[in-house]
C-alpha cells in the first residue's frame, strides 16, 4: 500500500484514538536508528503468498474451535498471542505480526527459528521495541510503523496486528484470505481494545471491498458497518 492512500485513513485512525502522530514517527526513526547500529540486515525478501488461501489468525476466544481453517490453509499469519496458542496447538506459523504486547518471547523465539516476525513499532511500544528487537535474529525481523515509512521500516497498511496480517498477506499475494480467531464481539475485551476492533473490522471492510473480495468473517456484519470514506 503506498503511504498516500493509508494517510488519510491513519490520520482518522489518530483522530480517533487521540494518538500523536509525532510520537509514532519518533518511534520510527529511533526503530530504524536502532536496526542501523545493530549487526546485521533485517529480512530483505519477500514472502510469497502468491496464489495462496492465507489464515490470518486473531486472538480472539474462538481461535481454539477454528483451528481446522487454520490447518486446512495453505499459510498462517497469526496476530500476536494467537501465534503462541497455535503453537500450543500444534499448528505451524509462517509469520507472526506483533506490537510486542502480550507475548514478545514468542516473538524472540519464531525470529531465532528464521519465521518472519513482522515487529511494528508506534508511540506506545518503544521500550518493548527497544527490548526485544535486539534479541531477535534480525534477518526475520520485518520492521513496520503506521507512519510514513522510512527505510527499512516499512508501512503495509492496517492498524491492529490481526488487520496489519491482513493487509500483509493481500500486499504479499494471498488469492484467499479465512480469519480464525476473530470475535468482533467478545464481551470479554474492555472499552480501548473494543475501539480498536471496530477500526480493524472497518479496515477489513475495506480492504475487501480493495480486492473485490468477500471475507467470511464479515458475513452477516456489513450492513452495521461504519464504511472508511476516503
Ligand atoms: N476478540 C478479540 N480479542 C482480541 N483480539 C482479537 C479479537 N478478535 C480479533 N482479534 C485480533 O487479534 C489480534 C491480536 O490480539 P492480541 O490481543 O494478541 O494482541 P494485542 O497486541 O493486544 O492486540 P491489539 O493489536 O489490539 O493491541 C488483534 O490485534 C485483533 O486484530
Ligand atoms: N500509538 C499507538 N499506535 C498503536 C497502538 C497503540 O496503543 N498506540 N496499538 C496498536 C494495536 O494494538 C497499533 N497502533
Amino acid at each position: 500500500m503506498d503511504f498516500e492512500t493509508w494517510e488519510p485513513i491513519y490520520e482518522q485512525i489518530l483522530e480517533d484514538m487521540g494518538y500523536d502522530r509525532e510520537a509514532d514517527e519518533r518511534a520510527r526513526d529511533v526503530y530504524a536508528g536502532m536496526l542501523r547500529a545493530l549487526d546485521g540486515e533485517v529480512f530483505d525478501g519477500s514472502l510469497d503468498f502468491a496464489g495462496d488461501r492465507v489464515a490470518i489468525a486473531g486472538a480472539g476466544p474462538s481461535l481454539e474451535g477454528e483451528l481446522e481453517l487454520a490447518r486446512g490453509a495453505d499459510a498462517v499469519v497469526a496476530a500476536s498471542s494467537a501465534g503462541r496458542r497455535l503453537l500450543a496447538s500444534e499448528i505451524g506459523v509462517d509469520c507472526l505480526v506483533t506490537d510486542l504486547d502480550g507475548t514478545p518471547e514468542t516473538a524472540v523465539r519464531l525470529t531465532t527459528y528464521g519465521t518472519p516476525v513482522v515487529i511494528h513499532a508506534h508511540g506506545d511500544n518503544a521500550n518493548a521495541v527497544h527490548e526485544y528487537v535486539p534479541r531477535c535474529r534480525l534477518s526475520a525481523v520485518i520492521p513496520t510503523t503506521q507512519a510514513a515509512p522510512r527505510t527499512p521500516v516499512r508501512n503495509f497498511g492496517g492498524f491492529t496486528d490481526g488487520d496489519r496480517a491482513a493487509f500483509l498477506a493481500d500486499h504479499f499475494g494471498a488469492s484467499e484470505l479465512v480469519f480464525p480467531g476473530w470475535d468482533f464481539d467478545d464481551p470479554a475485551v474492555g472499552p480501548a481494545k473494543r475501539q480498536k476492533l471496530q477500526w480493524a473490522e472497518r479496515l477489513l471492510y475495506w480492504l475487501e471491498r480493495r480486492r473485490d473480495d468477500r471475507f467470511d468473517v464479515l458475513d452477516g456484519r456489513r450492513s452495521a458497518i461504519d464504511p472508511i470514506e476516503l
